[in-house]
């Protein structure tokens, strides 16, 4: 590997009295760095998506432009798990800034150079390029959560982590009209300024990467910090055995994380959340307008309610998880999933103008599917030791991605158009239904318990 991303090494301990006090400001510091570092990856993860409608202007076809925009989720899929089986072997303080400057770059060439916007085929590669960059952001923090918090605390404290994905997600749309107003008056308002969509997003993810290194520190260990779990007198099992040494890429694959089934059936959960995250948001714009009269500017309002109802509904289930199940994760994802297939089968039996109710549904499943999104990146952080843990919610991120997303993108458009719309909510139902069932097969799996090769 990389000298450079090589995992920062332990030094000599801190004398006791200094422990408590610097234990408890970097938990701060570095919680703050991942938040920020994950927030602005997302700033600048969906902002093709909003350059779209200046692209269509210029001549491409919508369906040219969702070729190109399916990039982004088939790489990010597959690099959420490659990369992840490098970052669990890297330094978190270099490879989260790294991968968010790389990002950062493809964007501001798209913005800065027509020639990286001239072709479908171009543009395909460049998403592509970003998607992988993309994937370097979910495993580090990951790395930090399970370094720093030990496990009685990291149900809430992942949850808090989690929603940074739907501040990025929202303060993108308004960074982005900013970019175009920018770059529009600077043409003194003779071009669109439909670069600013993809420049200004970047710089400032680019200012976030720095402020995130300057925040982050890979292991308590390596700033003269005991582990967590002797921090926090808090350990994975009885016998108090922690998991120090740095893995190979074999020992992390082969012993901890592909013969896990509790990864496998997260992982095969994680097809159907991501379906119904998608396939509900991706599809709202279109379906609001065609089958209950919407304007664009109620559709949006609709994506943005969507969105933010995430922040609260996260924050409810991991608390939920961890005070009223006990650190079980599973009856939190069932109730959560039940929630949401009764909120689906009412935005769909909805006759078109009852716009509140609609409104109210999309609110509502927004609420409670980003509950299970961060359950089972939770899950897999718990069901592996901590130096194995991005690959395991790297392995559920392949799954969703290419599994959930790429299909409820591709798939629901072909179903939709060949069938129409009731075909398309079958699909989402059978998939509230199947991802509760496998959330409720974890149902009495706690914490670390199910970790491999423990004793
Ligand atoms: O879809 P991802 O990989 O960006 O992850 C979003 C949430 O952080 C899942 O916990």
């Amino acid at each position: 590997m990389l000298n450079f991303f090589k995992p920062a090494p332990p030094i000599d301990r801190l004398p006791g009295d200094k422990i408590d006090s610097e234990y408890k400001k970097l938990r701060l510091q570095v919680f703050l760095g991942i938040f920020i570092g994950y927030a602005a990856y997302y700033l600048i993860r969906k902002n093709f998506s909003l350059a779209m409608p200046y692209l269509t202007a210029e001549g491409f076809s919508k369906a040219e432009l969702g070729f190109a925009l399916s990039a982004i989720s088939i790489s990010y899929g597959i690099s959420k798990f490659v990369m992840a089986t490098i970052s669990d072997r890297s330094n978190a303080r270099m490879f989260l800034p790294a991968g968010l400057v790389l990002s950062a770059i493809v964007s501001l060439l798209m913005g800065a150079f027509p020639f990286f916007t001239s072709s479908v085929t171009i543009m395909f590669v460049m998403l592509f390029l970003n998607g992988w960059f993309q994937g370097m952001g979910w495993p580090p923090s990951g790395r930090v959560l399970v370094h720093w918090f030990s496990l009685n605390e990291r149900g809430n404290k992942t949850a808090i982590w989690n929603v940074a994905h739907n501040v990025g997600g929202g303060v993108m749309a308004p960074l982005a009209v900013a970019g175009v107003a920018i770059f529009a008056g600077m043409s003194g308002f003779s071009k669109s300024g439909y670069e600013g969509v993809f420049i200004l997003p970047a710089l400032v993810a680019i200012v976030f990467a720095v402020v995130s290194y300057f925040l982050i520190r890979d292991t308590p260990q390596s700033v003269g910090l005991p582990s967590i779990e002797e921090y926090r007198n808090d350990y994975p099992s009885n016998t108090k055995k922690t998991f120090e040494t740095e893995l190979t890429t074999k020992e992390i694959l082969f012993k901890y994380v592909l013969n896990n089934k509790w990864v496998w059936a997260i992982a095969f959960a994680n097809i159907f959340v991501y379906f119904v995250r998608y396939g509900v948001l991706d599809w709202a714009p279109t379906y609001l307008s065609e089958e209950k009269g919407f304007n664009m500017n109620k559709s949006s309002w609709a994506y943005f309610l969507y969105e933010w109802a995430g922040i609260p509904g996260t924050l409810l289930c991991g608390w939920i998880s961890d005070k009223v199940f006990k650190g079980r994760r599973g009856p939190a994802g069932v109730v959560f999933m039940l929630g949401v297939l009764i909120a689906v089968l009412v935005y769909w039996f909805n006759p078109a103008g009852n716009p509140t109710v609609d409104m109210l549904c999309l609110i509502a499943i927004g609420f409670l599917i980003y509950g299970p999104v961060m359950l089972v990146g939770l899950q897999a952080l718990d069901f592996v030791p901590k130096k194995a843990a991005g690959t395991a919610a790297g392995l559920t991120g392949l799954f969703g991605y290419l599994g959930g997303t790429v299909t409820a993108n591709a798939l629901m458009g072909v179903i939709v158009h060949a069938s129409g719309w009731n075909a398309g909510f079958i699909l989402l139902v059978a998939s509230c239904a199947i991802a509760a069932l496998i959330f409720a097969f974890t149902w009495n799996v706690r914490g670390q318990e199910v970790v491999k090769n423990q004793h």
